[in-house]
């Protein structure tokens, strides 16, 4: 692989030597990352906190070992849902440099990450990073333990270097993201005249490129997550004994899901649909020029067809349709094996995507509405409690805004091609609150590649972008300290 490329104007911003340090300190960040990837940091699962809270103490250990104003603020108690709670993860926030003729540049990112486990799958164990073939597996290292780590060396190698930061750097971390950043959006609030005051710009490193290009990204989707709660009799029952004799509570938890999406993936419920916003004729052209290979992306996931057969609309399905995802069923049985049982109680977890223009608030009574109508005219004498548990909403920027630009120049410099424009399926649920509250321009910068499995089985970061993508971020600061607005 072809690792230096100097840009033209190399020597005004020592990229040189930036790459060259980066560079040699390759298996150094490799190790650290694999320090990091070793924490279970999941923030699903409460049993796990004490270990978001030891990730969220190393990750302020590591910014104060730099030097950086450090802090880490308490957010508040989650509440959990037998009516108990317990403390938030602290969120940790930094501040390198406070030279006010300088632009401040805040980085957000995570470091909590999705449950893993070596019996969904996994060849390799999850929270053992595995150096195989240039990639690096491991639970939470592309989402988002590598791009943060990616963010401090690249303050750290300006620093080693002595080479004067071109911006002031702020960092907010969190490990509550992949249960829809509890706690954050109340902080940011209480922030917003003291640590945000001087932010000028937000970048954001949390999703990955399309393709082998890379890419910047300027929309997420939101999510609305919901709990179907079902429950029949008081306790799980024989299905010999008692089958015949009751109306189970799986069998209209399925029948209900299966009112809100039809087998081609298109949305049941009424008004779900109808509030996104039409596609414009500018925005299908963008598409249309953007360079994607579904076959190999079809191939790299392993389905035998695609949902759609022509590149925009299955481009527009990913990025600015909603889509409903039924994720599991708790009670129901789910152990190797047969079971003979009727549970008593099971909970669908089900969540749906949002694209502008919908509004969470009116998913969840078109949501809501929906299933108690289904329930309804099955004629059960079982109960039906739907929850939304998480409303949040989409986010989208102005790809033709200067830290767009900034991007493309930084782009240009570490990889000499001109980045894909694109948006991201996923969700970033502090990303609104951001644009909302804080009201300063957003930019998303990816390193993560398109194959990357995260919140699959086998995640991985290469050492291909994990590098590159801390130069890449070296040159991002010193394009924004040069942007003319
Ligand atoms: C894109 C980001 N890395 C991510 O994985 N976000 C999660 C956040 C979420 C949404 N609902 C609950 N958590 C995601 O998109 O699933
Ligand atoms: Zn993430
Ligand atoms: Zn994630």
């Amino acid at each position: 692989r072809v690792r230096l490329r100097l840009p033209s104007n190399a020597h005004s911003f020592q990229f040189e030597e930036l790459a060259k340090y980066i560079d040699s300190h390759e298996e150094e960040y490799v190790e650290i990352l694999r320090d990091w990837v070793a924490v279970e940091s999941v923030s699903t699962d409460v049993q796990k906190r004490p270990d978001v809270e030891r990730m969220m103490e190393m990750t302020a250990e590591k910014l104060k070992n730099m030097q950086g104003k450090v802090e880490l603020v308490d957010v508040g108690q989650q509440e959990l849902p037998d009516g108990t709670t317990i403390p938030l993860p602290k969120v940790v926030t930094a501040q390198f440099g406070s030279d006010s003729s300088k632009r401040t540049v805040c980085i957000y990112g995570h470091v909590d990450v999705q449950p893993a486990s070596k019996e969904d799958g996994w060849a390799t164990e999850p929270y053992n990073l595995t150096d195989l073939n240039g990639n690096l597996y491991g639970r939470g290292a592309s989402d988002n333990k590598a791009p943060v780590l990616a963010w401090i060396h690249t303050v750290e190698a300006y620093q080693k270097l002595g080479i004067e930061l071109p911006v002031n750097v702020k960092f907010i971390i969190e490990g509550m993201e992949e249960t829809g950043s509890d706690g954050l959006e109340a902080m940011v609030k209480v922030q917003k005249d003291s640590f945000f005051a001087d932010v000028d710009y937000i970048v954001i490193s949390d999703c990955g490129w399309l393709s082998r290009r890379p890419a910047l990204t300027y929309g997420t989707r939101g999510n609305c997550y919901f709990h179907a709660a079902v429950e029949g009799p008081k306790e799980d029952l024989h299905s010999g004994v008692h089958g015949g004799t009751v109306i189970e509570p799986m069998t209209d938890l399925i029948g209900i899901l299966n009112t809100m999406i039809s087998p081609s993936g298109q949305i049941l419920i009424p008004g779900i649909c109808e509030a996104v916003s039409p596609m414009t004729e500018k925005e299908r052209a963008t598409y249309e020029s953007i360079e994607f290979d579904m076959e190999d992306y079809r191939q790299n996931i392993g389905v035998e067809r695609l949902m759609h057969s022509n590149k925009v609309e299955l481009l527009a399905h990913r990025w600015r349709q909603p889509t409903v995802s039924i994720h599991g069923i708790e009670g129901a049985f789910s152990d190797p094996g047969s079971k003979t049982v009727i549970p008593a109680r099971v909970i669908a977890k089900f969540s749906i995507r949002q694209v502008p223009d919908m509004d969470p608030k009116e998913v969840e009574k078109q949501v809501k509405e929906h299933l108690e109508a289904a329930f309804a005219k099955r004629g059960t004498p079982n109960k039906l409690k739907v929850t939304m548990v998480l409303g949040a909403k989409p986010w989208l920027a102005d790809p033709q805004h200067l830290l767009y630009e900034a991007g493309k120049a930084a782009v240009k410099t570490v990889f000499n091609v001109e980045p894909d424009l694109v948006r991201e399926g996923g969700t970033i649920p502090i990303a609104r609150t951001f644009q909302e509250v804080v009201d300063k321009p957003i930019i998303m910068l990816p390193i993560g590649g398109f194959d990357d499995g995260l919140h699959s089985q086998n995640e991985k970061m290469s050492r291909y972008n994990y590098i590159e993508g801390t130069k890449l971020f070296a040159a991002y600061l010193h394009e924004v300290s040069q942007m003319k607005d």
